[in-house]
């Protein structure tokens, strides 16, 4: 591993998908320029609208989605995390796919989100995410990239399961990905302790894309896309705009919090 930049994007993503993948684009253009070679996008970066949409237009924004992620990859010689996009699965569902890619466009890995956002914020909105997908079965993977490091997946609300990114720290993770659309509501008290614990915790870099604003109706987010050190020192927040966080990944950093807190080594369980 290496010491690299890396980006976090954020978005304000509409019900839109070619609008979405065109901000995106530029977003990554905006982070390279600024030599980032590892970025992430947020959880439903190329689609973020009204469940029965989302659902009709399914296979339309998996295919176009998965050819972005590609093909930009390869453009910009960049590896690249599409954080949460619908691919249809049958019986009328999709799964929640986050797809890593490296820089010939070839996919790296693909998780399946496998906790589903079914609550009721006090806010007053309602969030039925099973009502449209079906949950993933399996452990997020770990990628070994020999240049960027072990790259753990995860997405938006499985950040509130650690044993998930425990899984992940036992795989060998050193950087954590969790890109999301957390809610306005919950995001403003529990999204930067989330994302610190499961750096502290793990002694693992945090990468979190974001989305901010309002997209569509009643949605708002959060925004604060992050990069998080394993101390757990935020690196880099992108505020509550569309914009980039960018951050080193500095191996000596991760080896020296390694050294300075071994709690990973001290596991009993
Ligand atoms: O809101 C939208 O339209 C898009 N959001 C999503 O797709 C997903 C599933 S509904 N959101 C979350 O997981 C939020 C988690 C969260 O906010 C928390 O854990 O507090």
């Amino acid at each position: 591993m290496k010491s690299y930049t890396a980006a976090a994007i954020q978005m304000t993503s509409l019900p839109d998908l070619q609008k979405n993948l065109s901000e995106a684009r530029d977003l990554i253009e905006l982070a390279i320029r600024q030599g980032a070679e590892l970025i992430g996008l947020p959880e439903n970066f190329s689609f973020m609208g009204e469940e029965e949409d989302k659902l009709m237009q399914g296979s339309e924004i998996a295919e176009e989605t998965e050819k972005f992620l590609k093909t930009t990859a390869q453009r910009f010689q960049v590896t690249l995390l599409g954080g949460g996009f619908p691919v249809p699965k049958g019986e009328g569902k999709v799964c929640n796919t986050a797809l890593l890619v490296d820089p010939t466009g070839q996919e790296l890995a693909r998780y399946e989100k496998v906790h589903l956002f079914d609550v009721n914020v006090p806010d007053g909105n309602t969030y039925c995410e099973s009502a449209t997908v079906k949950a993933g079965t399996d452990f997020p993977p770990v990628y070994n990239s020999p240049e960027l490091g072990q790259l753990g997946l995860s997405v938006c609300y499985d950040v509130r399961f650690p044993e998930l990114y425990r899984h992940l720290s036992k795989q060998g993770a050193e950087v954590l990905f969790v890109p999301a659309a957390f809610t306005a509501y919950t995001g403003k008290d529990h999204w930067e302790v989330l994302l610190k614990a499961r750096a502290i915790e793990n002694t693992c870099y945090v990468i979190a894309p974001a989305q901010t604003g309002c997209h569509y109706g009643r949605r708002h987010t959060h925004g604060h896309a992050m990069i998080i050190d394993p101390w757990g020192m935020i690196l880099a927040d992108g505020g509550d705009q569309p914009g980039v966080a960018l951050a080193d990944i500095e191996p000596t950093r991760l080896q020296q919090v390694r050294r300075q807190m071994p709690s990973l080594k001290h596991r009993v369980f």
